[in-house]
């Protein structure tokens, strides 16, 4: 069977505002591989800037990649919308923080509105897997969203997020608000769905709390590129250490390698520091909400869209 997420070779450069990277701006992710199959969890890691906001990004299909570099489920989210639409993928994190898509719109997750509303205003799913949901993250039907704590509105966020039964799912840390019991629980149902339902996920992280066993595989990624992707068993094999400590261990060494060559250039007489190249910052941060040209009709008629570099 194909693996659900395969990404083959990505490398990807921020564009600039005429839609290219800019002249002499280097790869941020470079010949990054691996893929996972049904039923795998992946804890993606890395160091502030490593790149896995991004790399989740580009899985999710915010960022146009050459459509044979990343796969989900045999397709590109970029160029085939339907991945997302249908809620076989599922992406939460970054813009999706701040707001959700509710009842077909984008709402601000700080409206006066109740808790009940906007879960009940996502139709088409499957009532016992909603209830399952709301017990799960403890959620009070009656809560006002303008009044709710940050936690109790992320729990509202993700209970939407998750309602429909992803085959694969996309989280950029999204449980830096929960309580320890919110957490813990939501990793214990989102184990589940993998074991039970086949389904995928990758995690980026930097909390390690009640990860020790949770992850089928780690990837490490460090300056955009690929260091480590294993099974965990095979992680537990190279380090007597907890995850966390592992995990720790990895980035202490890759920052005094970093801080050793950025001392080498210093004393070359060079700046320590890579010179930014500029224009590659890319506004709103890659999401340019809806298309000019639908793109549903899949890869091969993508050359026909205006808007090959953002959505
Ligand atoms: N829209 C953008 N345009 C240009 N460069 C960007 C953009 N967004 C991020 N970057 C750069 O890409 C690199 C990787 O960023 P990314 O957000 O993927 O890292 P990360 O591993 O998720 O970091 P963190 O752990 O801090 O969330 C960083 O150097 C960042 O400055």
């Amino acid at each position: 069977m194909a693996p659900t997420v395969e990404i083959r070779d990505l490398t990807f450069t921020y564009p600039g505002i005429d839609g290219r990277p800019p002249p002499g701006a280097p790869p941020l992710i470079e010949n990054v591989c691996f893929s996972l199959d049904a039923g795998q969890r992946c804890l993606l890691v890395g160091s502030n800037g490593a790149g896995k906001t991004t790399i989740l990004k580009i899985l999710g299909g915010k960022h146009m990649v050459d459509p044979s570099m990343v796969r989900v489920l045999g397709r590109s989210a970029f160029h085939d919308t339907a991945l997302t639409s249908s809620g076989d993928l599922c992406y939460l994190g970054g813009e999706w923080r701040r707001d959700v898509a509710f009842a077909g719109y984008q709402v601000n997750i700080q409206m006066d509105i109740s808790a009940e509303k906007m879960i009940f205003g996502v139709t088409g799913v499957d009532s016992r897997r909603r209830d399952e949901l709301i017990k799960i993250l403890d959620i009070d039907l009656g809560w006002r969203m303008h009044k709710a704590s940050d936690g109790q509105r992320r729990r509202v966020q993700i209970c939407m997020g998750l309602l429909k039964p992803f085959k694969a799912l996309l989280l950029d840390e999204i449980t830096v608000d929960l309580d320890v019991l919110a957490r813990a629980n939501l990793l214990t149902y989102l184990k589940k769905e993998c074991e039970e339902r086949g389904a995928t996920i990758i995690y980026a992280t930097h909390i390690f709390d009640g990860l020790d066993d949770w992850p089928t595989h780690i990837v490490y990624i460090a300056h955009g590129k690929l260091q480590l992707a294993l099974p965990l068993e095979k992680v537990k094999e190279m380090s007597q250490l907890s995850l966390m400590r592992t995990v720790e261990s990895w980035l202490r060494k890759e920052r005094d390698e970093d801080r050793r060559k950025r001392k080498e250039r210093k004393e070359k007489g060079l700046p320590a520091f890579d010179k930014v190249i500029e224009g590659s910052r890319v506004v709103n941060n890659g999401w340019a909400a809806g298309r000019l040209t639908s793109t549903i009709a899949g890869e091969e008629n993508f050359f026909l869209s205006s808007n090959s570099v953002l959505r």
